[in-house]
């Protein structure tokens, strides 16, 4: 039996593989860039294939850049040791299939042979699901832990006992509890090199259909549903690179603390979205009035918004003269009526079908008017109909007629117009009861909130393009896509051999070079021009937090993605919005029936276990369901909760506070607090740490952040400070989802300040 090396030498010889994967990363930034400087070097001369050719390479090589700059932080993570391999042999370095590394990309040498596997790559499977019972052919598994580019510990996971025996093994606290026990950044990390056995399989579960993931608070949704995302683009890179993936996400500030995820897998494609900024040029508040956000999320309002949209397409109240060059003549309610059912007929949006409604009262009207010239002038002699229906289109008189009955309409004005006017809400919703309508009123310089957006979304379909240039842009697009197209498919003709040299052969496809010729043209990759069309089909959607959804929210997201391919994850014990579902299958069944597949995350890695069980003990006492999912971690404390005298709530939070940031010993304190509290926390706590203190959206790059449960969603902090949970409960209308969402913030520790009552279940009976 070979003698195996001695650790320290081990660790010496990945160091020297590490450096060497180190080294030929660097030769391929290099080579990029100088076919980069070459490609722009060639400047922008030539005919228009030839400029189309060039912008498509500089793009493709930028794009590699880009992905090869993104993974210098940890570029690799861990080594399979496969059956066959005696330990310690240097297998890779070999050339032998028996070792593998496992890296954020794939890397080949000069010669192609393989010296890093990408994560996603089927090969790199067995590193997530190899256990000892079913080893998938891994005798080890080996986590390597870098620091800069140097290897500082080696982590081995011997599955093969005969390994065992011959000792070569490294252990320390484990590559997992270390990446849970680290202090919080205010920047969610990716979890690659330590993702689970349950989460890499929904990880690489296939594309197609609906897949919800429902998990407890801290499961590792967000964390699945992103490498999943990564995982899909690079599976299925052909398909949803000119489509797109989105990803929705519940608030802005939820956003910024995802954002670096998928830019450290190499992956800055995705569009990425609160429901807020689901509609381009629209940036929505949170709903403040529960009662609204209920009644705008329910399916029914697609009829309002429908019937809102007919009552735009008007009849007079009676004939009306119009005067066309000193003539007088007369707009019919009849004849008004069927140019009406007749644009109708054409089943185009409200815009578009006003063509058809403007022609045929144009003719009509250019027919009285003939009849009245030729009866006036006694001669007989026809006109020329050409001229006569441009008199009739350049009377102020027509025009304003015309307007009355069909105005064109911006989704804007048709809300802004439906909810600001008593007499339209009521005519477009019969069905609402006196004290909805109420409800719904407001002023029409009202901001737009996150309710009106799938109304917005409906609107704007039913609508059609308000284009003032009458289709002219539009065509103008089409055309300038088509020539496009054809320039690149010569392109392709030319350089078949370039694209095989570039490693890129049979990835790019004629639309993906006219795409990419859009975007240098317009400076926009194809995710920017994704988020600015609202009406881009995307190949895939991720929604995470996704119980909070409304039914209306989900006709949006359902309408972005005609193929119904999504990855759904959330928690519906965590609800806590006034539309959100109350299972899966309410929330699904308008959509896709019961076809979708529903998987299930049980593990908890954020919470520790007495504030887990705390939160899970709340919930069910209230009458909850929730499953406690298991803790991978005991905590060093249990929570605390303080009993506070009435009008003592703030001067308490400023007596405890420095000792819980002193207990996060650098890591991130939030204060949760109901929101009517919201002003009064703040300000005592910048009273304490001035500039230290962050806030909404922007808060993440601070230690110290006072905010609301709804905005806490999906976050986490080492030390969490929840004020007067009573009130978090009674602004959700009773429900305890919010309170569940702030106690399970928490990654150390849980402090409860109240001057009310104190929730059952918080408090552990032993
Ligand atoms: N396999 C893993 N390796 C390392 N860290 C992990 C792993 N899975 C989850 N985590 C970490 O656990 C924490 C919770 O994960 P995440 O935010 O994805 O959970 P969640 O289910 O979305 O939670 P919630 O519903 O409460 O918002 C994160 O810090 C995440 O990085």
């Amino acid at each position: 039996m070979p003698e195996s090396p001695s650790p320290s030498t081990e660790l010496e010889l990945e160091r020297s593989y590490v450096s060497g994967l180190y080294r030929r990363l660097d030769e391929l930034r290099e080579e990029k860039a100088g076919q980069l400087a070459r490609v722009r070097r060639s400047g922008a001369v030539g005919s228009m294939q030839n400029v189309s050719e060039r912008d498509a390479f500089a793009s493709m090589y930028e794009d590699r850049l880009a992905q090869l700059n993104a993974v210098e932080d940890r570029l690799v993570f861990g080594r399979l040791d496969l059956e066959g391999a005696p330990p310690g042999q240097d297998r890779a370095r070999d050339g032998d299939a028996d070792a593998r590394y496992i890296g954020r990309i794939g890397l080949t040498a000069e010669d192609q042979s393989r010296l890093m596997i990408d994560w996603r790559a089927p090969e790199a499977g067995a590193f997530y699901q190899a256990t000892a019972f079913d080893r998938h052919g891994v005798r080890r598994r080996r986590h390597l832990i870098l620091k800069g580019r140097n290897v500082v510990a080696l982590e081995d996971d011997v599955l093969d006992s005969a390994l065992l025996a011959e000792g070569a093994q490294h252990q320390g606290e484990g590559a997992l509890l270390a990446a849970l026990t680290s202090k919080r950044t205010g920047r969610m990390a990716d979890i690659v090199s330590t993702i689970q056995a349950e989460q890499d399989r929904i990880i690489r579960s296939p594309l197609a259909g609906v897949l919800v993931v429902q998990g407890g608070p801290g499961t590792g949704k967000t964390a699945v549903a992103l490498h999943r995302a990564a995982f899909l683009l690079y599976q299925h890179r052909e398909r949803l690179k000119s489509a797109g993936v989105l990803l929705v996400g519940p608030s802005s500030s939820f956003m910024r603390y995802i954002e670096r995820v998928l830019p450290s897998l190499g992956e800055t494609g995705v569009v990425m979205a609160s429901v807020g900024r689901l509609l381009p040029g629209i940036r929505a508040v949170p709903e403040p009035h529960r009662e609204v956000a209920r009644i705008k999320g329910r399916l029914d309002m697609a009829e309002v918004v429908a019937r809102a949209v007919a009552n735009r397409q008007r009849l007079p109240n009676g004939d009306r003269r119009v005067v066309v060059e000193g003539t007088s003549l007369v707009l019919g309610v009849r004849q008004v009526r069927r140019a009406r059912d007749k644009a109708r007929a054409t089943h185009k949006p409200h815009n578009e079908a006003r063509t058809t409604f403007v022609k045929i009262l144009l003719r009509e009207l250019a027919d009285q008017l003939q009849e009245r010239l030729e009866d006036s002038s006694g001669t007989g002699n026809s006109v020329d109909r050409a001229y006569l229906i441009e008199d009739v289109r350049s009377s102020r008189d027509v025009r304003i007629a015309l307007n009355l009955c069909w105005l064109p309409m911006t989704p804007e004005k048709l809300l802004r117009d439906l909810f600001s006017k008593p007499e339209q809400l009521a005519a477009a919703a019969p069905h609402l009861t006196e004290a909805e309508l109420r409800a719904l009123r407001r002023e029409p310089d009202a901001p737009w909130t996150e309710a009106d957006v799938p109304l917005l979304d409906e609107a704007a379909e039913l609508l059609g393009e308000h284009d003032a240039t009458g289709g002219h842009e539009q065509a103008q697009r089409e055309a300038a896509r088509k020539r496009d197209i054809a320039n690149a498919e010569q392109a392709l003709r030319n350089v078949d051999s370039m694209l095989r040299e570039t490693g890129n052969d049979g990835l790019v496809s004629a639309e993906d070079l006219a795409d990419l010729n859009e975007e240098t043209e317009e400076s926009m990759t194809a995710a920017e021009r994704a988020a600015q069309d609202r009406t881009w089909a995307y190949g895939h959607v991720v929604v995470d937090e996704a119980q909070e959804l409304s039914p209306m929210q989900w006709r949006l997201l359902m309408r972005r993605c005609p193929l119904k391919s999504f990855t759904v994850v959330g928690d519906i014990a965590q609800a806590s919005s006034a539309a959100s579902a109350s299972s899966w299958d309410a929330a699904m069944a308008p959509f896709v029936g019961d076809r979708f597949a529903l998987e299930e995350l049980t593990v908890n890695y954020r919470t520790p276990t007495q504030i887990a069980e705390a939160a899970a003990r709340m919930a069910q006492s209230a009458g909850l369901v929730v499953s406690t999912p298991k803790a991978v971690r005991e905590g060093r404390w249990a929570p605390i909760v303080d009993r506070v005298p009435a009008g003592g709530l703030i001067g308490r939070l400023v007596e405890v506070l420095p000792g819980e940031v002193d207990l996060a010993e650098g890591g991130l304190v939030a204060v949760i607090v109901p929101a009517e509290r919201l002003r009064a926390a703040r300000a005592a706590v910048v009273g304490l740490y001035g500039r230290r203190v962050g806030g909404g959206s922007g808060g993440l790059d601070q230690d110290i952040v006072v905010t609301t449960a709804a905005e806490s969603k999906g976050l986490e902090f080492d030390v969490v400070v929840v004020l007067e949970p009573q009130e978090l409960v009674e602004e959700a209308e009773g429900t305890v989802g919010a309170l569940y969402v702030a106690m399970t913030r928490a990654t150390q520790r849980l402090r409860v300040l109240a001057e009310g009552h104190v929730p059952d279940g918080i408090e552990s009976l032993d």
